[in-house]
């Protein structure tokens, strides 16, 4: 799909899609309950999508499709789990969990699509049990690191094998210690999270300094106390999980996504007049950073009837830290080219490893549109100036890369033509909805 964008005037209201950080961990937990949770507020994106997917093999089954509250996203989400078709938009479920091991026997390959938190969250979930188990994906998913988990394995005698199109995990996993790289990627430790509450016996995970995404720990935490079960931080990198527990069914409506929002409140800095809501003010997501990001480069915030506002403003370069929220990546080097001044993203290199290398992504559609840029393997330097209209634009098969691309031409008041731009389904299918919502002028395309 392209999508060709057009200068247009913004400014409106729109809502905070789902957090898909926590539509996933909501939907393991539920799957994983003993009972009934109604999961509100869900997008089915491709990721959530395929979360869903793996959790109906573990055993956990859709239920009460009929409640009338529920009727209409339970059918858009079921309508995905079955594969049937895509429909967007977020609605709600009602997930019968398991209620915890024994799982049911595993009737075919876990598909991962290329969501990365799948994959890495449902590793420790499916080895559980000694029988194998196979993941595959698709993109660049198989290529970002898995070495912490084969390390994992190996360490205990057990089956991982990864070709170039899967991993075969073979268990069991038991209770015990874990030292785990922090520096890698925070799903390895929110996997573990997920699993070792079921066995019988207590475990200890210790993380290897630096811990970076920190933040995507503490949602884990936070979901898992939500649906009952007990795990908690004995110091800076150590957490104790105590053994022999049981998730307990909830209703649970997920929070709005900052990650998404902030696409929004940089096109808002720069344009003016740009509210959204469905924020929670006390969320624990680290990219919640945009705020203070944004407020540093000058941007005014005003925090009115449920909503933030993002109002125009003089923009104007400073430093920021990456390790905590990387998934602001692209969209702050965006951010700097529309500051006055330099803009220097440090603790940036986990960003070569996500769906593509968005460092050098960036660095290739930013430049032609006139955006200076520099990088080495984790820092990013931004210097601003006027960007002008691309029509060649590459999203990369990546959402953030797109979403960024177009807060870039939209906040520049120029038009552009971004290829690829189907990748936004991985996290936001509405992404372009949003936009015309705020007034954006887009034409999507086959091509
Ligand atoms: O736990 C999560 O929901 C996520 C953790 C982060 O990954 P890393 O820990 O690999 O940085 C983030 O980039 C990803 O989009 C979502
Ligand atoms: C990297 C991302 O997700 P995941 O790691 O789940 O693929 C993302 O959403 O930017």
């Amino acid at each position: 799909m392209r999508a060709i964008l057009y200068p247009s005037e913004i400014s409106g209201r729109v809502a905070a899609p789902p957090s898909k950080s926590m539509a996933h961990r909501a939907l393991i937990c539920a799957a994983l309950a003993k009972g009934e949770s109604r999961v509100l507020n869900l997008s089915a994106s491709q990721d959530i999508t395929a979360t869903l997917a793996a959790m109906r093999l573990l055993g956990a089954s859709a239920a009460d499709m009929d409640a009338p509250e529920c009727r209409r996203g339970a059918a858009a989400a079921y309508a995905h789990w079955s594969g049937e078709r895509t429909v967007s938009g977020p609605g709600s479920l009602i997930l019968k969990g398991t209620g915890g091991l024994p799982f049911a026997p595993v009737s075919g390959p876990v598909d991962c699509c290329e969501s990365g938190s799948t994959l890495r969250f449902l590793i420790p979930l499916f080895s559980l049990t000694d029988a194998p188990v196979r993941f595959t994906g698709r993109g660049r998913l198989m290529e970002r690191p898995q070495g912490v988990y084969a390390r994992m394995f190996a360490e205990r005698g057990l089956g991982f094998a990864q070709d170039a199109d899967g991993i075969t995990v073979r268990g069991a996993l038991s209770a015990g210690e874990y030292t785990l790289a922090g520096n890698i990627s925070s799903q390895f430790i929110s996997g573990l999270l997920f699993a070792l509450p079921l066995l019988s016996g207590a475990s200890v995970i210790r993380i290897t300094p630096p811990f970076e995404s920190r933040s995507y720990v503490d949602l884990t935490l936070r979901a898992l106390a939500d649906f009952g079960v007990r795990a908690a931080f004995t110091d800076e990198n150590t957490i104790a999980v105590p053994g022999g527990q049981t998730y307990r069914p909830c209703a649970y409506t997920v929070e709005g996504d900052y990650s998404q929002a902030a696409f929004l409140a940089v096109l808002g800095a720069a344009r003016g007049g740009v509210a959204v809501t469905g924020l929670r003010e006390d969320s624990l997501q680290g990219d919640r950073a945009i705020l203070d990001i944004l407020a540093r480069c000058g941007a005014r915030i005003i925090r009115t009837d449920g909503a933030a506002l993002f109002e125009k403003s003089a923009l104007r370069g400073t430093e920021i830290d990456l390790a905590d929220c990387p998934d602001l990546g692209p969209v702050l080097m965006v951010l700097g080219a529309l500051c006055k001044g330099e803009t220097v993203i440090r603790n940036a290199a986990r960003l070569r490893m996500k769906e593509s290398d968005r460092i050098a992504a960036m660095e290739q559609e930013l430049r032609k549109m006139g955006a200076e840029l520099f990088s080495t393997q984790d820092t990013v330097t931004v210097r601003g100036g006027a960007l002008h209209g691309a029509d060649g634009l590459y999203g990369h098969n990546d959402h953030r890369v797109v979403m960024a691309l177009a807060v870039a031409a939209y906040a520049a008041g120029v038009p552009a033509a971004i290829g690829g731009a189907e990748a936004v389904n991985k996290s936001w299918p509405d992404f372009f909805e949003a936009v015309r919502a705020l007034g954006g002028k887009v034409e999507l395309t086959d091509e």
